[in-house]
C-alpha cells in the first residue's frame, strides 16, 4: 500500500489542505512519477558532467526533425491567457495576495520557487491563499486593523509556478509499493495540492490550471511535466489539454532545446519565459569550471544587451513565435521605493528601458516585481501591441543564432572590481537571511533579490576564486580575501537578538567558499534549516 505521511503536527486551517484525499491524490501522483524524477535528477548529473570534461552544449543531432518540421504548434492561451502585456510576480502570503489580485496586471505569478522560503507555513499557507483567493474568500485584516480586501473588477489570470524538480518536501513523505519511504518531490506536492484544489473552480470561474515549470534543463523533463499533466488530467475528471503551462528558459542547456521542450509540451504549452537571472546562474554554475574564458563580470554588469544575452533572448521569441507561442519577457531587477521618489525615478527609467526592448524585440509580455511598475511596463507594450491581445503572429526569419553564440562570453567587457566581489558578499548574506526568516523575495540596495539572484552572487565568489580572477584594483579573489569581506559586511551589519546571520553565514561559506559546488543553494539550505522536526508522524493517506 503506498501513502503519503506528514512528518509535523497538524496545523487546523493546515488540514483544509491536506486532506486525505489530497494526500491520497500526491500519493498517486508520486506512484506514477517519483521513480522518473529521479532518473532526471540523475542524468542532469551526467549532463553536467560532460560539459565539466569539456563538452560543449550543441544542438541535439537526434531532435533535429522536431526544430525543422514547420509544421505544428502548441496549444497556445487558454481562457484568460491571451493577453498577458503585463503579469505581476510574487509570493503567496495573503498580503502579498490581496495585493497582486488588486494590482492591476493582466496575469499574477503565484510564485512557490525563486520568491519563497519554502518553510512549511508557507507552503502550505500559500496554498490556503491561493485556494481561498480562488473562491473571493481571500480578505482579512491584519492585527493592527488594516484591512485588505479583493476591490479590482477584473483579477489578474493566476498563474502558479511550482517549485522545480531539484527541491524536496520533506514534511510530507511518500512510501512506495517496495516500502521505501522518501520525501516527496516538492514539483509534485505544490502541482498536485494546487490542481486537486483548484482546477474545477478556476475553470468555472472562466480561466483554467496554469502553471508556470522552473528551471528545467532539457526536453525529457518536459515530457515529465507533460506526463504529469496528462495523468492528472485524467485523474481529476478534466480534459486533455486543460492545464496550461508556461516555460521558463531558464538554464544554459534548455536554450538549446526550445523547440523541443514545447513539442514535448505542445498539448498544454502557452509560451516560453525567459527567466534570464537562473539563466546567468546556470551559464556560470555548468562552466565553471571551465577556465577563464567562462568568467563574467560584476553582476551589475552582466545585462540584456550583452551578445550571449541578445543571442538568448531573440532566438526564444523566435521559437515561441513560429510555434504559436507566447513569449514572455523577464524581471528587471530595479524596484521603486515610496519613501525615495528619486530612487523610483532611476528605477522607473530602467524598467522602462528593459520593457521597451522586450517589446520591440517582439515579446508578447513582461514580468514586474512591483505594483508601482506596471503602468511603466504596460506603457511600453501598449505603444508596440495597441489593442492587439498579443503580437505571437509577427515572425522573426531574420534571426538566426548559433550555438556558438549562446556561449560566447568574449566579447563582454569583463570587468572583476573590489565592490563587485564586496556586493556579492553582502547581497548573498543578506538574502540567505531573510530567506531563513521565511521571506523569499527582499528589497537589498534598491533591487529586488530572490533565490535566483542569490545564486549568481554566490556562484560569482565561487568562480572567481577558483579561477583565480584578480579585480580592477589588482586584488587576487582569494577565499581568504572573500572570508575578510564577509567579516567586514558582518561588522557593519545592524544585529538583532533574533536575526539570523550566524546561519547565513555558516550557509554562505558552504555554498561559495568550499571545493564543493552545491548544485542548488537552497538544497543544504532548506535541509539543514527549514525542515521542522517532527513531533507527530501520522500515516493519512493510502
Ligand atoms: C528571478 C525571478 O524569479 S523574479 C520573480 C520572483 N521574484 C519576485 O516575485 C519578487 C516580487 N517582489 C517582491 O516580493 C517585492 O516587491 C519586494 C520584496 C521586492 C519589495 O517588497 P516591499 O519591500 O514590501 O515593497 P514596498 O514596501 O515598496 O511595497 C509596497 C506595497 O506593495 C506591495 N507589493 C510589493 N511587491 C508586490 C508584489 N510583487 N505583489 C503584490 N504586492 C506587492 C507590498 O505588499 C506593499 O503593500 P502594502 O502597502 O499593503 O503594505
Ligand atoms: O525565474 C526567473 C529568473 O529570472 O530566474
Ligand atoms: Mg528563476
Amino acid at each position: 500500500m503506498t501513502s503519503i505521511t506528514r512528518t509535523t503536527a497538524p496545523d487546523p486551517r493546515h488540514d483544509e489542505i491536506l486532506t486525505p484525499d489530497a494526500l491520497a491524490f500526491l500519493a498517486r501522483l508520486h506512484d506514477q512519477f517519483a521513480h522518473r524524477r529521479q532518473e532526471r535528477l540523475e542524468a542532469r548529473m551526467s549532463a553536467r558532467t560532460a560539459i565539466e570534461n569539456g563538452r560543449d552544449l550543441r544542438f541535439l543531432p537526434e531532435t533535429r526533425a522536431i526544430r525543422e518540421n514547420t509544421e505544428w504548434r502548441v496549444a497556445g492561451p487558454g481562457p484568460g491567457l491571451e493577453d498577458r502585456r503585463v503579469e505581476i510576480t510574487g509570493p503567496t502570503d495573503r498580503k502579498m495576495t490581496v495585493n497582486a489580485l488588486n494590482s492591476g496586471a493582466k496575469a499574477w505569478l503565484a510564485d512557490l520557487e525563486d520568491a519563497t522560503s519554502p518553510t512549511w507555513a508557507n507552503i502550505v499557507g500559500g496554498q490556503l491563499n491561493l485556494r481561498d483567493a480562488i473562491r473571493g474568500e481571500i480578505d482579512f485584516a491584519t492585527p493592527e486593523g488594516r484591512e485588505y480586501r479583493v476591490t479590482a473588477t477584473e483579477t489578474p489570470t493566476i498563474i502558479m509556478r511550482p517549485r522545480g524538480w531539484h527541491l524536496v518536501e520533506k514534511h510530507l513523505c511518500h512510501t512506495d509499493r517496495a516500502g521505501h519511504r522518501r520525501p516527496a518531490s516538492a514539483s509534485l506536492t505544490d502541482f498536485g495540492l494546487y490542481l486537486f484544489h483548484n482546477a474545477h473552480a478556476l475553470i468555472a470561474g472562466g480561466r483554467g490550471p496554469y502553471f508556470y515549470l522552473p528551471k528545467l534543463e532539457n526536453h525529457l523533463e518536459a515530457r515529465l511535466w507533460d506526463d504529469v499533466f496528462t495523468w492528472s488530467e485524467s485523474a481529476l475528471g478534466l480534459a486533455h489539454g486543460t492545464i496550461r503551462a508556461t516555460i521558463l528558459i531558464e538554464t544554459i542547456s534548455a536554450a538549446f532545446e526550445m523547440d523541443e521542450i514545447l513539442y514535448e509540451l505542445r498539448d498544454h504549452a502557452a509560451g516560453l519565459n525567459a527567466g534570464r537571472w537562473d539563466y546567468i546562474f546556470s551559464l556560470i554554475k555548468n562552466h565553471r569550471d571551465r577556465g577563464r574564458s567562462f568568467v563574467l563580470p560584476d553582476r551589475d554588469r552582466i545585462t540584456m544587451t550583452v551578445p550571449f544575452m541578445r543571442a538568448y533572448t531573440e532566438l526564444l521569441v523566435q521559437t515561441c513565435h513560429k510555434r504559436g507561442a507566447h513569449a514572455i519577457g523577464g524581471m528587471s531587477a530595479f524596484i521603486p521605493n515610496r519613501r525615495d521618489p528619486e530612487a523610483t525615478e532611476r528605477a522607473l527609467a530602467k524598467v522602462a528601458e528593459d520593457k521597451r526592448r522586450e517589446a520591440g524585440d517582439g515579446f508578447d509580455g513582461t514580468w514586474v516585481a512591483h505594483p508601482d511598475l506596471i503602468d511603466t511596463a504596460r506603457a511600453e507594450f501598449d505603444a508596440v501591441l495597441g489593442d492587439r491581445p498579443n503580437q505571437v503572429d509577427r515572425q522573426r526569419p531574420e534571426v538566426s543564432v548559433s550555438a556558438r553564440e549562446l556561449l560566447d562570453l568574449s566579447t563582454i567587457e569583463k570587468t572583476v572590481t573590489d565592490a563587485g566581489v564586496r556586493a556579492n558578499v553582502s547581497v548573498a548574506l543578506r538574502y540567505i537571511e531573510s530567506w531563513l526568516r521565511g521571506v523569499g523575495a527582499a528589497a537589498i540596495d534598491g533591487l529586488m533579490e530572490d533565490a535566483a539572484t542569490a545564486e549568481i552572487s554566490r556562484s560569482q565568489l565561487w568562480q572567481w576564486i577558483h579561477q583565480g580572477v584578480v579585480t580592477e584594483e589588482g586584488t587576487r579573489i582569494t577565499r581568504a580575501h572573500v572570508e575578510h569581506e564577509l567579516h567586514e559586511v558582518l561588522r557593519m551589519l545592524d544585529r538583532s537578538l533574533d536575526d539570523r546571520y550566524d546561519d547565513a553565514e555558516n550557509i554562505l561559506r558552504q555554498v561559495a567558499l568550499e571545493d564543493g559546488f552545491p548544485t542548488f543553494l537552497t538544497i543544504p539550505a532548506y535541509a539543514h534549516y527549514l525542515v521542522e522536526t517532527a513531533p507527530a508522524r501520522e500515516p493519512l493517506a493510502a
